[in-house]
């Protein structure tokens, strides 16, 4: 008989996916479960790089990888090339793998399966393999019952059979207490050209259907952010938020290596002082913004510390020199990193708010430390984010655009900037908000107990 219980994970291949399912394996592991965490194999050698030096991961993690049958970096980047070869390839090498460490030894086998709800195929694998199951959902709970709702969107004619739009100025109210959805801002809308909508679209009805079949669909996100959506979907249990510092420990599951050098440059600013600037992991801007927020920036007359990743080799010497002196111009003030330790950052007392493109965990993240956001949503789910954040929980302020060329110009930057700084309303707010999530994860609190649940049925 098996002495501890064989869990495997497997996030879909991007950073906001990977980092909150290994946070979750971080906590399983302290209830003396064994996880094997599968990577896609360029994902896998991302990871592996940037733990090298530290962080090192709990040996009752088992790292391993799987091919999603892409070669180049351009084509990982493609999102209907991603999810194309992902559903072609990988279904097959799962079950291999499980089949694999099951064939090994008895004490091996898998009895249970955690996949990332947006790789509901990977649920259909464990129901084959007769392995229970679970979706895990890194983003708003409010996506998944927006999921949930396709089919009545279609037969009430706010959308076609493939997710496009038939009526284009009809904002959706779900309760109150979720955001006012515009179609446009639907999360398959706002995805690249409309191939990749439609691709998006059908993995969105194929991946909600599928996470019906889950013994359990957990999320990173709490009763008080979301009561509304809950209500809709009681099924989905919030178990967040997901940080690493709930069990005083190193978020891990990092793409780039963090540069911890911000630490220090942030111990030597005032309190409540300094702009935290990062747009996640895939968001980039045009070179024009880029400079808009630079100027923005620089007006504000404040400390700044900007994430500012690159992706690609051009990328990055098409904007070298502007960095160069862009960095020299700003040292007195500002600091800038390819890649931050997030979470440590916005728990840093000189942090005064955050600008963000609202990827959910950047939200949950500014929120469990009771940091306002200034908000500047790019696609999918981070329009629904910003509502949730500007007009629901009216923690942060959105940016108005230029009319002419679509951009926040420095001035707007600069205005949002002293308005969400000049009045503490959105600072109290914040900090409400956080005593709220952050008393869930206490002991007694609403997500642990949904946790304790959740790792007692496991464990049977
Ligand atoms: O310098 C940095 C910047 C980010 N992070 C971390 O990277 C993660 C980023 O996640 P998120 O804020 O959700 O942004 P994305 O990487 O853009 O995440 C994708 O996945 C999310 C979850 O599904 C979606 O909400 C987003 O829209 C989608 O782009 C967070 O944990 C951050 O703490 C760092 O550690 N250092």
């Amino acid at each position: 008989m098996a002495t501890t219980q064989h869990i495997l994970i497997i996030p879909f291949p991007a950073q906001g996916h990977v980092i909150p399912l290994m946070e979750l394996a971080n906590c399983l592991v302290k209830y003396n479960l064994r996880i094997t965490f599968v990577n896609t194999e360029n994902t896998h050698k991302r990871v592996l790089n940037a733990l090298a030096d530290k962080d090192l991961l709990d040996d009752r993690i088992r790292l391993v990888s799987i091919p999603n049958g892409l070669e180049s970096e351009e084509e990982r980047k493609n999102l209907e090339k991603l999810l194309e070869a992902i559903f072609r390839v990988m279904p097959g090498k799962l079950e291999e793998l499980i089949k694999e460490i099951n064939g090994s030894d008895e004490e091996e086998r898998i009895t249970c399966v955690i996949a990332d709800q947006s790789l509901g195929w990977a649920l259909e694998v464990a129901e084959k393999m007769g392995i229970r199951r679970v979706a895990f959902l890194p983003a708003a709970a409010a996506c998944l019952v927006l999921g949930f709702r396709i089919p009545s969107l279609i037969d009430d004619g706010v959308i076609n059979k493939d997710g496009t739009l038939i009526k284009k100025n009809q904002p959706l109210q779900f309760p109150p207490t979720m955001p006012l959805m515009n179609a446009s801002d639907f999360v398959w809308t706002r995805v690249g050209n409309m191939a990749a909508q439609k691709i998006m679209f059908e993995a969105m009805v194929q991946n909600s259907r599928v996470a019906k079949l889950a013994d359990w669909m957990i999320c990173n996100s709490t009763y008080d952010l979301e009561p509304g959506a809950f209500d809709l979907a009681p099924e989905i249990k919030p178990i967040g938020p997901l940080l690493a510092s709930n069990r005083l420990g190193n978020s891990a599951g990092h793409f780039w290596h963090q540069d911890s050098t911000c630490l220090s440059w942030l111990d030597k600013q005032p309190n409540g002082s300094v702009i935290y600037v990062a747009f996640g992991s895939i968001t980039t801007f045009s070179k024009p913004q880029y400079e808009e927020l630079a100027h923005g920036l620089e007006l504000t007359d404040r400390p700044f510390l900007w994430v500012w990743r690159q992706d690609s080799t051009d990328e990055a010497e098409s904007n070298a020199t502007y960095l160069e002196e862009f960095q020299q111009r700003i040292a007195r003030k500002g600091k800038m990193v390819f890649w931050a330790p997030q979470q440590k950052v916005l728990s840093h007392p000189s942090i005064a708010c955050f600008m963000s493109h609202c990827g959910w965990n950047s939200t949950v993240e500014s929120i469990s430390n009771g940091v306002p956001i200034l908000c500047c949503p790019h696609s999918a789910d981070q329009f629904i984010n910003q509502s949730y954040i500007c007009d629901i929980w009216k923690v942060g302020l959105g940016f108005e655009r230029d009319d002419a060329s679509g951009m926040i110009t420095h001035a707007e930057i600069k205005n949002k900037v002293d308005e969400l700084l000049g009045t503490m309303t959105y600072k109290e707010r914040a900090l409400h908000l956080k005593e709220m999530m952050m008393s869930s994860v206490r002991k007694g609190g609403s997500s642990e107990k949904n946790f304790t649940d959740f790792v007692k049925w496991i464990k049977t």
